[in-house]
């Protein structure tokens, strides 16, 4: 099996991950709407509320060229929730090697979270090669992927917290950075003001922000 799933199935899709989180589930198809008319193609539901099974579920309904993930997973009985949902992939803000087996045992592919060399390498041990830097503006920043890549080529990362319109391009520059990821794009303010216009329109600035 190739080492890159989560490439694989985001081929084609812009590399920004918005990461929402969703306290009421009627929110899930306009925030799914905004997100993908402002051209979003990956989206990860934060497992860190109780309607969030719900809310992958009602967006995968929808069937939107979007890829609907789970984040924040961090009990291995989430992956088989995510997966019933409708969820493509899964991200945690760690790991553990309950989780790494609770992936194998679903097939949904993880994006298991890191912060320091060591665990980039435990991870590739267990056979993940596709790793969430996190919380990546304070266990390192660009820096941390500059001096990475010639220690581990193979592996490749996913920067998330503190990533914002005006520096997810600087991060997406560095070879090993697939995508970034964040809260800046669906900002959990907004998303429970129901303000759709600014989900949209943040997400299409941070779209355009990333080709210039
Ligand atoms: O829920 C998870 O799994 C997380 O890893 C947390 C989020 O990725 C960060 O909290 C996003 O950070 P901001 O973009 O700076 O708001």
């Amino acid at each position: 099996m190739s080492h890159y799933p989560f490439k694989a199935l985001a081929a084609g899709k812009p590399p920004l991950i918005p990461v929402i989180h969703v306290e009421n589930a009627d929110h899930a198809e306009p925030v799914l709407e905004a997100l993908v008319a402002a051209g979003i193609g990956l989206v990860e539901v934060t497992l860190r509320t109780t309607a969030a099974i719900e809310v992958i579920r009602r967006m995968v309904k929808l069937g939107s060229p979007a890829i609907i993930g789970a984040g924040t997973i961090t009990r291995p009985e989430q992956f088989d929730a995510a997966v019933d949902a409708g969820a493509k992939f899964g991200v945690g803000p760690a790991f553990s090697p309950s989780l790494f087996e609770a992936s194998r045992k679903t097939g949904l592919p993880f994006i298991p979270g890191i912060g320091t060399a060591s665990e980039a390498l435990w991870a590739r041990e267990a056979g993940f090669y596709e790793l969430k830097l996190f919380p990546a503006e304070f266990v390192g920043g660009i820096g941390w992927f500059k001096h990475i890549e010639p220690i581990y080529p193979d592996l490749i990362f996913c920067p998330t917290a503190g990533i914002n319109a005006a520096n997810a391009k600087d991060f997406l520059g560095c070879p090993n950075v697939f995508a970034v990821g964040g809260g800046f794009l669906a900002p959990r303010d907004r998303i429970e003001a129901e303000d759709w216009a600014a989900v949209e329109s943040l997400s299409r600035q941070a779209l355009a922000a990333i080709k210039d």
